[in-house]
């Protein structure tokens, strides 16, 4: 399959979905680390990609987002952002709910 379509079909396919470097049991930078962090204090699933094991995502993800870096959070097909505006949001108490109801609409499917 084309990366393009790799990745469109990941983002329709998982409401809250980390691109990342590592995994979450092992992150691989503390940019990812801490974005881990925040969304496992949001305390639903959420589905990641490893960057690092897959080179072409890395490579094509930042041009299809026009997103320069990872982390990056993807919330019901939407770029949520990266480690700075992730953090910030949990912080201002604002990734909870969007979490939370993404994960809403995934059980009642
Ligand atoms: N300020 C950024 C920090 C993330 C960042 O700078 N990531 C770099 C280093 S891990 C990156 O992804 N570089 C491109 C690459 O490694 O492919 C954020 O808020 O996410
Ligand atoms: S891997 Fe070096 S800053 Fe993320």
């Amino acid at each position: 399959m084309e990366t393009i379509d790799k990745i469109k079909e990941q983002i329709s396919q998982n409401p809250v979905l980390l691109y990342m470097k590592g995994s979450p049991k092992l992150p691989s930078c503390g940019f990812s680390a801490q974005t881990v962090q925040a969304l496992m204090n949001c305390g639903e699933q959420f589905a990641y990609v490893d960057i690092l094991q897959n080179p072409d995502i890395r490579t094509e993800l930042p041009k299809f987002a026009d997103w320069p870096t990872f982390p990056q959070l993807w919330i019901n097909g939407e770029l949520i952002g990266g480690c700075d505006i992730v953090l910030e949001m949990f912080q201002q108490g604002e990734l909870q709910p969007l979490i939370t109801e993404a994960a809403v609409k995934t059980d009642s499917e």
